[in-house]
């Protein structure tokens, strides 16, 4: 492990002629929680797609862990990774979405141990009781033989974070995970998020929830019009952020 989990550089991305991130900087260091805050259209999932390289950047480069993503060193050159060699490597990185993305014709459980853990010919009864500590570990161990539509959201988003984390990622990207639920569902998933925190799992985080930056955040980035406006401890920047445009966000979502 390097003493940096994520380093993005002049990162870029376009879509057409729309630029949507304009170089963007970033480090996260291990066991760090990096809390992502800003407007709608500001970029902010494209850059989370960008680490997991389910887009790819135009310019610039992103490290996870030492890594350069997209590309691998051979006899001191660097060679683009095949599509098949991406998928190795975006397993290092687990990504909880807004939507759950979780099979409905299969059982909680099986949705864990579907998750791809990387080991080729592993034990299945290895899978099968590292999917059930998971269940435990979110609390949905009881709910293991459910079918994802009889969960409530709030779980179904556990079971999401569960699978993710059965690939044991470096590091956890969620992007909005709580902004699809009911409100009275969303401590639920954010207690889990704590939890793994705590943990020392290395997280980032998009999210509208200011509470949860302020109380687990390591770091806060706003971000706008595809450039990080302003970084710091997120009680600094929420409490007393320096810069205007930051201000006139907080002003409408505190
Ligand atoms: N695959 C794509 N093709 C074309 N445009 C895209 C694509 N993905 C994102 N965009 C555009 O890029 C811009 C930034 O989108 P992005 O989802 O990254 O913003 P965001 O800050 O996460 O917003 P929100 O908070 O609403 O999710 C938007 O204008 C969006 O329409």
């Amino acid at each position: 492990m390097t003493d940096e989990m994520i380093r993005a550089e002049n990162v870029h991305k376009s879509f057409g002629a729309l630029e949507v991130l304009k170089g963007v900087d970033l480090v996260v260091r291990p066991g760090e929680v990096c809390t992502i805050l800003g407007p709608s259209g500001s970029g902010k999932s494209t850059f989370l797609r960008c680490i997991n390289h389910l887009e790819k950047i135009n310019a610039g480069r992103i490290f996870v862990d030492g890594d350069l993503i997209g590309y691998r060193e051979r006899g001191g050159k660097l060679h683009e990774l095949r599509d098949s060699e991406v998928s190795a490597q975006r397993r290092s990185v687990g990504m909880v979405f807004q939507r759950f993305n979780l099979f409905p014709h299969m059982t909680v459980l099986a949705n864990v141990m579907e998750a791809p853990c990387g080991v080729k010919k592993e034990d299945k009864a290895e899978v099968r009781e590292r999917a059930l500590a998971l269940l435990d570990r979110v609390g949905l161990g009881a709910k293991r033989d459910n079918y994802p539509g009889q969960l409530s959201g709030g779980q179904q988003q556990r079971v999401a974070i569960a699978r993710a984390l059965a690939m044991r990622p470096k590091l956890m990207l969620f992007d909005e995970p709580t902004s699809a639920l009911d409100p009275e569902l969303v401590g639920e998933v954010l207690d889990v998020m704590k939890d793994l925190a705590r943990d020392g799992m290395t997280m980032v985080v998009v999210t509208h929830e200011i509470g949860f930056a302020r109380e687990v955040g390591d770091s806060l980035i706003f971000m706008d019009g595809g450039v990080v406006v302003e970084q710091g401890p997120p009680r600094e920047v929420i409490g007393n952020p320096q810069q205007e445009r930051t201000r006139a966000f907080l002003s409408k979502v505190l």
